[in-house]
């Protein structure tokens, strides 16, 4: 099971996320109470390993704003939220990122590489606000191998979640936050642990 802690900013929560075993971690570079500037999205991201995945994530900005948020991030992958078309994804293929359709459980083509991406991720219909939705709707709909589930997650919640909806992969924001934007070093493990146990 893929797991991936978004909203990132501080390296203690960084590195709360790497050491619990996090797949990926996920950087805001977007309007939201969890942005971080392309610097110190880098400077976060200099002290993760190889291994996990850094996701810069940008929701709404045009083709050419995403292009110069992800320059000299060295982050290794792009996460589009919005009404992102094929060519837009055909117009960031050339940055060498691994590519990821972050998209509302409600949108049509609901599969993964639909859009020229390599990840799905089905989300609420406003990503980021810890809205839960009917996880169940998505079972057995073909959207490929190893889609992403996210929205409204929680250490709580997630182990059903996972049953209800056959994600090969899970996200969350708020559901390990404190309070809105802060993140909990503690929670990040409980769920990381949870996702393990029910995996
Ligand atoms: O996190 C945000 O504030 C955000 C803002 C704008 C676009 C995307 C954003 N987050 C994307 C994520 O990957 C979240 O982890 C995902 O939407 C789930 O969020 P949550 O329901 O809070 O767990």
């Amino acid at each position: 099971m893929f797991v991936k802690i978004c909203g990132l900013s501080t390296a203690e929560t960084v590195a709360a996320a790497v050491d619990a075993g996090a797949d990926a971690v996920g950087f805001v570079l977007t309007r939201s109470p969890r942005q971080v500037t392309p610097d110190t999205a880098r400077r976060l991201a200099a002290a993760v390993p190889p291994h996990v995945l850094t996701v810069a994530v940008v929701a709404g900005a045009d083709v050419a704003t995403v292009r110069e948020l992800v320059r000299d991030t060295g982050l290794q992958a792009l996460q589009l939220h919005g009404d992102y078309s094929r060519a837009d994804f055909a117009a960031v293929a050339d940055l060498g990122l691994t590519l990821v359709r972050a998209t509302s459980y409600q949108a049509p083509d609901l599969r993964i590489g639909a859009y020229g991406e390599d990840l799905l991720l089905v989300d609420a219909t406003e990503p980021g606000s810890g809205g839960a939705w009917d996880y169940a709707l998505l079972r057995g709909r073909g959207l490929g191998e190893g889609w992403i589930l996210a929205g409204g997650l929680s250490v709580d919640t997630v182990a059903d979640a996972i049953t209800q909806s056959g994600a090969g992969g899970v996200d969350v924001s708020s559901g390990v936050e404190s309070a809105r934007g802060v993140k909990s070093e503690d929670l990040i493990r409980d769920f990381i642990a949870a996702v393990r146990k029910a995996g």
